[in-house]
């Protein structure tokens, strides 16, 4: 039997089969959430681009009060105007995010002063640049605020409307098509005859595609037969700048998805060392690049997230690796896989994790009942107490 591939080995193996995208296009900035950022965004201001109070109170010269605790106001300063320079011997009334005069050296909080007449006298000693938010202190001049590959989130939005700009340069959406494949599917809505199950990993692989900011172009259904399959992979192809199916990769003759890619491109079948989730195919057909995801649902899952995840995200022109993992204990006790590593679905509180009852890869729903995978390296056992990392599913 030819040898596994390490996970870490598949990784890099479809990472590097897929072209990243090189269609950029200008997107009004309350549009771009979501999207891929096609080139860095440096900034060409500073961010704030006064000095200014980060407290209402009174922005004073520390020299005028080394000889007395006590200053008249000269001048008042809303944020939004422009102050004039401090006059000697005298304080300005100043609010928060006001620029800060010419001359004055430290903010004091009016909680920190006494209103006496029209005069105001500083209770405790004041140090200088106290309450004073530099220019720049945010964002320097020049600086690289956001790097290209950066997929925009409701903060990254934020960041380039504090340094003014408007739209931004990113990358299409990649348009991904699904297919699922299998005589035994029923739509989920129809009654199930003997035999059947209903197609889960349809709507299963659509979520996981649009919920990592791609888009589904088609999805669709083969019936187990050359011509249905080869019918369907033609007509994603035409819409989808990549293929995702789920099932038919493993060894049976109920296989037209091999069959039909090697008709019409390549096709590499890769087995790889977890478990679930032996099986993957990664492909070209009728010129598409199409990666092929093992059927039993947590397979399809797991497999997702460890490599199709992160291809797309390649083929989307977004820089993305695995989330780091979290070191967590284990409260329960297992032998080893003895050649796949196992990704076991577990609950984890306060640190330590326990396993789903169900490990089955033709369940489902114990991933939606646990909180992420532990990664059990092959050949390692899992005593009380012992360490393994652990991948959140909401970190993917
Ligand atoms: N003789 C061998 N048999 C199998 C091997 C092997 O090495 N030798 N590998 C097993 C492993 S591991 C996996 S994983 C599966 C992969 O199978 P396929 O990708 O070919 O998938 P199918 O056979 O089509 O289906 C597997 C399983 O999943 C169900 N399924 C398929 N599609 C869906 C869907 N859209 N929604 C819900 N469930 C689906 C299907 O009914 C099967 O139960 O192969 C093992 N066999
Ligand atoms: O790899 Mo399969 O996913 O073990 O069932």
């Amino acid at each position: 039997m030819a040898s596994l591939l390490s996970f870490k080995e598949a990784i890099a193996h479809i990472k590097s089969a897929l072209e990243c995208t090189t269609q950029v296009e200008t997107t009004p900035l309350g549009q771009a959430l979501g999207r891929v950022l096609a080139q860095d965004v440096i900034s060409n201001i500073q961010v704030p681009p006064a000095d200014n109070s980060a407290m209402d109170g009174y922005a004073v010269r520390l020299r005028d009060l080394e000889n007395t605790d006590t200053l008249f106001v000269s001048q008042r300063i809303a944020a939004g105007c422009a102050p004039t320079p401090l006059a000697a011997g005298s304080c300005a009334r100043i609010f928060t995010g006001a620029e800060i005069p010419a001359g004055a050296d430290a903010v004091v909080m009016q909680e920190n002063t006494e209103q006496i007449a029209e005069q105001v006298r500083f209770i405790n000693p004041v140090k200088l640049n106290d309450n004073i938010r530099p220019a720049g202190q945010d964002i320097a001049l020049g600086a690289t605020v956001l790097a290209k590959g950066k997929r925009l989130s409701a903060i990254d939005i934020g960041v380039l409307a504090s340094i003014g700009i408007t739209e931004a340069q990113s990358f299409t959406p990649l348009r991904v098509g699904v297919l699922t494949t299998g005589d035994e599917l029923q739509v989920p809505g129809q009654p199930l005859a003997a035999g059947q199950i209903y197609n889960s990993n349809g709507p299963l692989i659509e979520s996981l595609v649009i919920s990592a900011g791609h888009q589904v172009s088609l999805r669709t259904h083969a019936m187990d037969s050359v011509e249905a399959t080869e019918s369907a992979l033609k007509n994603l192809s035409e819409c989808s700048d990549v293929i995702i199916s789920s099932g038919g990769v493993s060894v049976g003759e109920e296989d037209h998805v091999k069959s039909t890619i090697e008709q019409n491109g390549q096709l590499h079948l890769w087995k790889i060392a977890i478990k679930p989730g032996k099986p993957l195919v990664f492909a070209n057909v009728f010129d598409t690049p199409f990666i092929g995801l093992p059927g039993n649902p947590s397979s399809t899952l797991v497999t997702f997230h460890l490599f199709a995840r992160l291809a797309l995200a390649k083929a989307a022109g977004e820089q993305l690796d695995l989330p780091d993992p979290i070191p967590v204990t284990c409260a329960f006790e297992r032998k080893s896989n003895k050649s796949r590593d196992e990704f076991v679905r577990v609950h984890v509180n306060h640190g330590v994790a326990t396993p789903h009852a169900q490990q089955s890869s033709g369940a489902l729903l114990a991933a939606s009942q646990t909180d992420g995978y532990l990664h059990i390296p092959a050949q390692q056992d899992v005593t009380l107490d012992s360490q393994f990392d652990f991948y959140p599913f909401n970190s993917f």
